[in-house]
Parts: C-alpha cells; structure tokens; sequence
C-alpha cells in the first residue's frame, strides 16, 4: 500500500482482515505505525509491515505483485512510479485507488507497457469509513490483470443490499478513472441541492436537528430513498460535541461548520474541475454541475465575500420564509431535490457516454450500474432501481442509449415533481435563498426539452455580426436538427467603409 493516509489506511486494514499481507509504504512513519497499532488490536498477527525503500518492499511481495497507490493525484504518482519500476518484474499489477485525471492513468499505462506492468486506474468511493469496511470500486484498465484482481476486489469491495459486490470491470484504459471522476462531478450537483434544501429549512425556522429528521424521512420513503447523502445529512444533524462549552452545553457541531468548500482551489481534490472541463470540452450541457462547482468555488472565498457583504451594506441576504403550509412546501422541497439529483446523474451519464465514444473504452453500463448501487457517495436506492436500472442493466446499454433525457420512465418523475420544483424557485427567487443547483436544474429541464428557444434571437445576432449563419424554422431537411452551422446568412447590415462608419 504505497500511501497510507485516510483511505490506503483503511484500505490497508481490508486487505489485511481479508488474509492479504500488506506491506505499507508513506513518508510518515507515524502513519504506517498507527495502521500496524490497529492491525494487531483487530487480531490481525503480522499481516501489516512498514518498508522504507521500494527495493525492500518490492522484495517482500509475491509475484506476480499487487502494488495498491492511494496517493494524491499528479506528480506524487510519478514520481512513486518512477521509483518502483526498477524494482518491478513483468505481470505486476499496479492499482491505483486515488482519484487520479484519466489522462494520467493512460499516460502511466503507456510508460508500463513495454516493462509489462499492468496499471489499473481504480477509482474508489465511499470515504474511509468505505475505505475501511469495503469501498465501492471502479477499475478500468489491462483486461487480464482486471480479470485476475476481480475475485480479491469483491472479497473486499462494499456489498449492495442484495449482498453482490460494488466492484466490475468498467472498461479500458482511464475508464475507471473517468467513471470515478464523473461519479464526483454527479456527487457535488447532488451536495449543492442537498444543502440548499437545508438552508431553505433554516431559512423556514427548522432547527437543525429537526431538519435532520425530515432528511431521515426523505431517506426512508420516496423519490430519495436509500440516498446515502441524505441519510448522512440525517445523521450529522445531531450529533453533538463531546467538548462542553463554557455553559456547559455540548453544541451541534453543524452548528459550528463555517459556509466554505475549498479542495477545488487548495488542489487537494481535482475531479470537480476535470468532469466539468470535460463536460464543457465534450459539449455537454450540465447546468447543475456546472453551477455546483460554482457555488463550492464562490464559497471558497469567505474572506472576500465579508468585504463584499460589508460594501454592499449587508448583501442580499436570505430572508426568513413563512409558508402557509409547512408540510406542503417541504415536500416540495423533497421533489426538487429529488430532480436535482436525477439532473446531476443524467448530465454526468451523458459526459460519460461522449466520453466512451471519443476514446472507444467500451464501457460495461451494467459494471457502472453496479459499483453505483451500495458503498458509494451517490448512492440512490430509488434512483438506481427505477430509473438506471431498466437502461444501465440492459445487455445492450451503450452510449447511444444513455440519454435519460429521452427516456420514458425519466419523464415521468421529472414531469411530475416540475411543478414543485418550480414552486421552490419562485420562492427561492421571491426570499433571496442560495439555491444555484436546484434553480439551474429547473432551467436545464426547461431548455433541453423546450423546442422554442430564446437562442433564435442570439442566433440572430451571432449572423448579424459574425456572419455565423442559421437554419430556418421548418426546414425539412433532418440535418438542421443536428448540431450543425446553418444554411443561411441574412445581409442584416452590409459592411461599410471606416470614413462611412466615422465620416472622416
Ligand atoms: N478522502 C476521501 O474521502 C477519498 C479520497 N480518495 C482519493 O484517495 C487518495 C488518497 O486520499 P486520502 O487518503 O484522503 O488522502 P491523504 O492525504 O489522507 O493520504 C495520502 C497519503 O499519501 C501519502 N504520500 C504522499 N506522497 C507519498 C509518497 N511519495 N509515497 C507514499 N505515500 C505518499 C501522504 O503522506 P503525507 O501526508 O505525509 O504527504 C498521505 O499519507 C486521493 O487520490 C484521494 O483523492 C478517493 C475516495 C475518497
Ligand atoms: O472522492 C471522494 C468521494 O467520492 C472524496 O471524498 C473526495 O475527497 C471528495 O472531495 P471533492 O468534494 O473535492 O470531490
């Protein structure tokens, strides 16, 4: 285990409650001890060894080798690669669980091709509690080594509730890489609607453990069920720390959170920023996405956003809402979450289905159906059974057919949940509520079902200036459905010269 922070950790002590010697490699010492401490405490005799050089390490592993890496994305992978590769034979197997750009793995993957190592790109999810107890697991990579790994990889990954491992082959090179790096961008659009149900909450007078109950509600019944983030907003909300304060109160610590995400920014995480960059090169609109990395990006900024409160003598700060019925309105609130969350994974299944295309990785749909069905982030139970699982499990899911945007059983939910999901904006806007991924989704179902556009306007104009050309309203050819320049240009202002534009 090359890294043994938070997850390698974890990871470590799987492997080794699983039979698997480990040996641990990382550059605290103190780290490696702790895991080897808790490795003994579970009864786990020798199974766990600390090695400060590669050579050592390499030599105490059986052949062909297992080399797992939970490092931090970039350069520190390369530089550990650069490392073992002397000391690897022919037929290793390297696993890397970080959560690396897919571009790296298949740069990496090249680099092991002629020494015959075997480099896996293995997203993984779930946290260290995940880590720990069994992640869920997207490898993708070397067909043979991915073939050989499979039975230790289900022995350990997390069990769905029909007790079948989240862990399956995804496809080719950087595939698991970038199934993992989408299953992030899927998980913020969700994170961003899930908080913004709960400031909305706040914002209706509910307290934040109350709050935690109405998620607990969510997560039993319903549209959310079996969501994991929702069942860990329900249980956050009351816990308490154990440190009294000066009143002797043990206060909620939710109470005590301060409003900013910053991974995008400090760089400790990436895949926020790569699965929009690949939504927006790939083409593909994914407003909830986009404007959840946003909100993450703007929240950064607490400094900033103090000065700027200051200037603008209080900002617009959301108001206290009172709704004629409570019940009503949270509900509401629920189905607008809930096509938050269905937005987040149609956008991100339509990025990986572009992305599938333009590399040929072939991805296995019900591979990716199943490591999403338990252990994961975006867990949803309901989700998954009604409306992935009758396109994703089919024999032959591919990419032409992911487009939840046109299937059947989608529209139903979201047409249904519309109206409320339209009653929570109008509210949001009316009060001045933080609600960017839950009012972005209202505007993509708008527009990627909406055949009268505004854009015949900016089309328009685009002619007007750029001579950009356009297509006309009932042209029957079936190529001016196709993302594709127009036919037309209209003269709407023929050109002059500078001494006619100025008259000098
Ligand atoms: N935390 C999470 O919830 C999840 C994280 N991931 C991914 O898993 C990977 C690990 O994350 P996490 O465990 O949270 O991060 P940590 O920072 O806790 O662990 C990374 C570990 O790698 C060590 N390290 C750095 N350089 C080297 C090196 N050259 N050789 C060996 N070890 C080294 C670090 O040591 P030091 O601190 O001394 O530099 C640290 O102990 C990341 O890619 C992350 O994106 C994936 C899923 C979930
Ligand atoms: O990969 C993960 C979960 O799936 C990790 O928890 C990751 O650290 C979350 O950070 P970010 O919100 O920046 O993706």
């Amino acid at each position: 285990m090359i890294g043994c922070g938070a997850m390698g950790g974890g990871m470590a002590l799987l492997f080794a409650e699983n039979g698997v010697n480990v040996s641990l490699s990382d550059p605290a010492e103190k780290a490696m001890d702790t895991i080897i401490k808790k490795g003994k405490e579970a009864g786990y005799k020798n199974k766990l060894k600390k090695f400060k050089d590669y050579k050592e390490l390499c030599n105490s592993l059986s052949k062909p080798r297992l080399i797992v890496f939970s490092l931090p994305h970039g350069s520190v992978g390369d530089k550990v690669l650069e490392g073992l590769m002397p000391h690897l034979s022919r037929n290793d197997i390297i696993l890397d669980c970080g959560n690396e750009h897919f571009a790296n793995t298949e740069r990496r993957q090249e680099k092991c091709k002629e020494p015959g190592i075997r480099y896996i790109g293995c997203g993984v999810s779930g946290g260290y509690q995940a880590a720990r107890a069994g992640p869920s697991m997207c490898p993708g990579g070397d067909q043979s080594a991915l073939k050989e790994l499979l039975p230790l990889l289900k022995r350990i990954a997390a069990k769905d509730k029909d007790g079948k491992p989240c862990v399956e082959i995804i496809g080719k090179g950087g595939s698991g890489h970038y199934v993992k790096m989408v299953h992030n961008g899927i998980e913020h659009g969700m994170m961003s609607a899930i908080c913004e149900a709960w400031g909305m909450m706040r914002k209706m007078g509910l307290g934040y453990e109350e709050i935690g109950k109405v998620f607990a509600e969510w997560n039993k019944t319903g549209e959310l069920e079996g969501t994991f983030l929702i069942y860990i907003g329900a249980d956050l909300s009351s816990k308490r720390d154990p440190e009294t304060t000066s009143d002797g109160e043990h206060p909620l610590v939710i109470s005590e959170v301060l409003d900013k995400v910053v991974q995008d920014i400090t760089g400790e995480e990436g895949t926020g920023i790569w699965s929009n960059t690949e939504a927006i090169e790939l083409h593909i609109p994914a407003f909830t996405l986009n404007i959840a990395h946003a909100l993450r990006l703007a929240s950064a900024y607490r400094g900033d956003r103090e000065q700027a409160n200051k200037i603008f003598n209080g900002g617009f700060p959301p108001q206290n809402l009172s709704v004629k019925d409570k019940g009503a309105f949270i509900e509401d609130l629920r189905k607008a979450t809930y096509v938050a969350c269905l937005a987040s994974y149609i956008q991100g299944l339509n990025i990986i289905a572009a992305a599938d295309k333009e590399h040929g990785w072939n991805i296995n749909y019900s591979s990716v159906w199943q490591i999403w069905r338990g252990g994961c982030i975006i867990q949803a139970d309901y989700i998954s059974d009604e409306i992935l699982a009758p396109v994703l499990k089919s024999t032959n899911a591919s990419p032409e057919t992911l487009n939840l945007n046109l299937n059947p059983r989608a529209a139903k939910d979201i047409s249904k949940c519309y109206p409320s999901l339209r009653t929570i904006v109008a509210k949001s806007v009316e009060t001045d509520q933080v609600t960017p991924a839950i009012s972005a989704t209202l505007e993509y179902f708008k527009v990627v079902t909406g055949t009268d556009l505004p854009t015949s306007f900016y089309e328009a104009e685009l002619d007007y200036f750029g001579n950009h050309k356009f297509d006309k309203k009932g042209d029957p050819d079936p190529q001016v459905k196709k993302p594709m320049e127009g036919k037309y240009h209209f003269e709407w202002k023929p050109a002059v010269s500078q001494k006619e534009a100025y008259g000098k």
